[in-house]
């Protein structure tokens, strides 16, 4: 059963390093987790006192400012930090997306690659084994794929990186913001193998802005501010009130083609 709760969780970071001076101007900013200096060593606390519970079919698009927790907070779902508070419980295989690049090697082919990245997220060599003409395939690289990593334009890595991550089969699915990012033609061709990764995920916990993924991906959202779980319910109703407006109202006529909406239903005129 594919689970993810965490009961009063808070995570800390101290900084021994700080400089008390830059640390009175970022105490006074509006951006990032609360910065505590009772003790001799500044702690910023990066997420306080948070409660989650996530089930199977639970996808959930985080949302919130700058500095509001939600990376530390994948990180925490994904059993990279331990609580310094508080205790989290995390059942199922875990395939943590935060930088499309992390674990590539510059020194080693397309293909090689494509076997160690799916290594890592989780895959085992014979499952990465039955993938690779179908990735390969889709990353249109050809005979690059048996040229080292280091000799890829910018795109070609993030082809070949979206090829692989979208070819898992995750229990639990924690994607950071990065996806959003990759070049918008080439997003669109991948929009399908995404909507089907996550179709297979168990739980998906998706940091992203942009109401189209988000509506497209996610069925319920978290609104994270100064560390804490400021909102957590339905997509439309956490959205809007984070954002101000209802994102169904902003989506692209794409979206709403492939969300089975005219535009009328979505509330935006459309006569
Ligand atoms: N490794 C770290 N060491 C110290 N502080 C950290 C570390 N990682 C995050 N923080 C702090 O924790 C707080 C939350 O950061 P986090 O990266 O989780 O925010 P975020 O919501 O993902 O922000 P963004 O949207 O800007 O990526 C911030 O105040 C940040 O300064």
């Amino acid at each position: 059963m594919v689970s993810i709760d965490v009961w009063n969780a808070s995570v800390d970071f101290p900084i021994f390093d700080a400089k008390s001076r830059s640390l009175k101007k970022l105490a006074l900013g509006k951006v990032g987790g609360k910065i505590g200096s009772e003790g001799r060593v500044p702690i910023i606390e990066a997420l306080h006192d948070i409660n989650i519970s996530l089930r199977h079919g639970d996808r959930v698009g985080l949302v919130g400012h700058n500095g509001a927790g939600k990376s530390t907070l994948l990180r925490l779902l994904a059993g990279i930090y331990e609580p310094t508070r508080g205790s989290s419980r995390i059942q199922g295989k875990v395939a943590p997306i935060f930088d499309l690049g992390v674990g590539m090697d510059p020194e080693i082919s397309g293909f090689e690659n494509i076997m160690i990245r799916g290594l890592f997220l989780g895959m085992s060599r014979k499952e990465m084994e039955k993938r690779v003409d179908d990735i390969a395939e889709f990353t249109e690289l050809g005979d690059y794929l048996s040229m080292p990593l280091r000799t890829y334009s910018t795109g070609m890595r993030v082809r070949l990186a979206l090829g692989v991550v979208t070819s898992i089969d995750p229990e639990i699915l924690l994607l950071d913001e990065g996806i959003g990012a990759v070049d918008a033609a080439f997003l669109e061709k991948a929009r399908d193998r995404l909507n089907d990764l996550v179709a297979r995920s168990g739980i998906l916990v998706f940091a992203n802005h942009s109401d189209d993924m988000l509506v497209e991906l996610c069925n319920t959202a978290i609104w994270m501010d100064e560390g804490q779980v400021k909102m957590h319910g339905s997509l439309r109703e956490v959205v809007t009130a984070y954002k101000g407006r209802d994102p169904y109202e902003h989506l692209s006529p794409d979206t709403l083609a492939r969300i089975g909406q005219s535009p009328v239903l979505s509330g935006n005129g459309g006569e």
